[in-house]
């Protein structure tokens, strides 16, 4: 998962794309780039790093221009290290092209060669992202015959891209002289939003972004989210254009948005992400009254963050004291999404720490949104005995994670999955935990689902094994889990 942001406003728009990157820091730690445009020129920023360490005075002054986009990157095909594959990126034709993306295609082996050997286009990274912009660039080369480039012209590229990617992408572009373009895969599977203002002069004042937290924080209504397979098409001077630009699209939302990679003030789909993490919890506690009817738990502790919702309600619900005894450190960034298994080990260890006077001599139950690779779930219960506890009991409020995710969250391989291949009670031995109580796919499903109608499926193939994109089958997996970084 990325973060992305794209807005159009009457003022200059560096500082709102700034702000809105840090809220949205939580979903990409590796690399930021900012781009607007100005007139007919655009400038661009990017670096490695967190927002707030990427941008200097300096650049933020050179970010000139009402139009503009912004990203951060967790990479999920390519390196995190590599500074080239930061996104934004730029193709010169036809106009000049800027494009950040979230998500993975899932065909960028074809892509790579199509492009070469048809459209003669040169790649200079690893990174899918480019694989987009080129195509979209050559789609939308391929539509025009004059110098001119009207919506319809714009849509139909979109739509060819949608026959040629598979994966998944929600996708925000700048085309010089004509504005900003937010398209999103057909599938729906990476979230974008929609929001308005009134801008200073009567304009309207857009802004499409990752999560509907931006666009509160900002002053923005929320209008609606991207569709899957829409395109939306916004000139500088405000005027909003759309269509939907696949031919069956269908709303399949990813699960791993609600269980842990969005804030939990986001609403997503019509979803909020929070109300999901509480519902989680609920049904959470139903598993853990039919899987351990006899065990003494004196109280629940969650694993902040992303496990608090969940714990909370769980507590609740089994009418057991709720206690925090894991205390975090702000200034050590989200775990899972750093690249490396050795640093995100050792900043569990940095980020928490256990206060033992509320484990010594009682049952603890700790409850986590998930168990990936187990490096918290290791590190915590061996931290939650050493302070004092009598027996640690360990819940995931997601379902075991026993296949690759290919669309936009990076864990390409089954091996390094802790319940790829393992029971249950092996799992719990791993780690080191007396109990061991999971969600099941189908309480998972109910408990994102429940109360709307609007969202029927989701995007679960990491606990189901079901992708929903028809590209992806054992040889695409294997070739992942052989080329891709973890
Ligand atoms: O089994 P693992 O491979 O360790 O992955 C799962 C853990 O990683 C995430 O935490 P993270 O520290 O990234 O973020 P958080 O502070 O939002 O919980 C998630 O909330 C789990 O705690
Ligand atoms: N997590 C993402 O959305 C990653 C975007 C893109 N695939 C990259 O690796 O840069
Ligand atoms: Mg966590």
């Amino acid at each position: 998962m990325c973060g992305i942001v794209g807005i159009v406003s009457s003022e200059p728009v560096n500082q709102r794309i700034y702000d809105s990157l840090l809220l949205l820091q939580h979903r990409g730690q590796d690399s930021t780039g900012i781009a607007t445009l100005e007139g007919d020129f655009f400038h661009m920023v990017k670096t490695k790093g967190q927002v707030r360490e990427a941008y200097r005075t300096r650049d933020m002054r050179s970010l000139m221009g009402n139009v503009g986009l912004g990203h951060v990157r967790y990479a999920t095909r390519g390196s995190a290290a590599q500074e080239e594959e930061a996104q934004p990126f730029y193709v010169g034709a036809p106009y000049g092209i800027i494009l950040v993306h979230n998500g993975n295609l899932t065909n960028t082996r074809e892509l790579t060669a199509e492009l070469y050997n048809v459209d003669r286009r040169h790649l200079n990274t690893h990174s899918d992202t480019e694989l987009l912009l080129n195509v979209l660039a050559n789609e939308l080369q391929a539509g025009i015959s004059g110098l001119s480039l009207d919506s319809e012209q714009v849509f139909d590229a979109v739509a060819r891209v949608h026959e040629r990617v598979e994966g998944s992408y929600a996708t925000i572009a700048l085309i010089a002289g004509h504005g900003l373009l937010a398209f999103r895969d057909p599938f729906g599977i990476r979230p974008l939003v929609l929001g308005r203002r009134d801008g200073a002069n009567g304009q309207d004042e857009w802004i499409v972004a990752s999560e509907s937290l931006v666009l509160e924080s900002g002053g923005y209504e929320t209008v609606r989210d991207v569709e899957p397979g829409e395109a939306i098409l916004i000139s500088p001077d405000g005027a909003l254009e759309s269509r939907q630009c696949a031919q069956r699209p269908r709303l399949v939302p990813c699960a791993f948005e609600y269980i842990y990679l969005a804030r939990p003030d986001s609403v997503l789909s019509g979803i909020s992400v929070y109300d999901a993490r509480l519902r989680l919890g609920d049904v959470l506690a139903e598993e853990i009254r039919e899987q351990l009817p006899d065990v003494d738990i004196d109280v629940v502790m969650p694993i902040p963050d992303s496990g608090r919702p969940s714990a909370m309600q769980l507590a609740q619900k089994l009418g057991i004291d709720y206690r925090e005894g894991f205390f975090k450190n702000h200034y050590v960034g989200r775990t899972f999404i750093m690249p490396g298994q050795a640093v995100r080990k050792r900043s569990v260890r940095q980020k928490l720490n256990a206060m033992s006077s509320e484990f010594a001599g009682k049952n603890v139950l700790l409850v986590d949104d998930s168990i990936v690779r187990g490096t918290t779930s290791r590190e915590i219960v061996e931290m939650a005995r050493a302070a004092g506890a009598k027996s640690v009991i360990f819940a995931s409020a997601a379902p075991p994670v026993v296949y690759p995710h290919v669309y936009g969250i990076n864990m390409p391989s089954r091996k390094e999955l802790i319940a790829h291949g393992r029971t249950t009670e092996e799992i719990a031995a791993e780690l080191g935990a007396d109990h061991l109580v999971y969600m099941s796919v189908e309480g998972m499903r109910r408990a994102i689902l429940a109360g709307q109608d609007r969202v029927t499926e989701l995007e679960d193939s990491c606990f189901s094994g079901s992708y929903v994109t028809g590209d992806v089958d054992e040889e695409y997996l294997s070739w992942v889990e052989a080329t891709q970084e973890s």
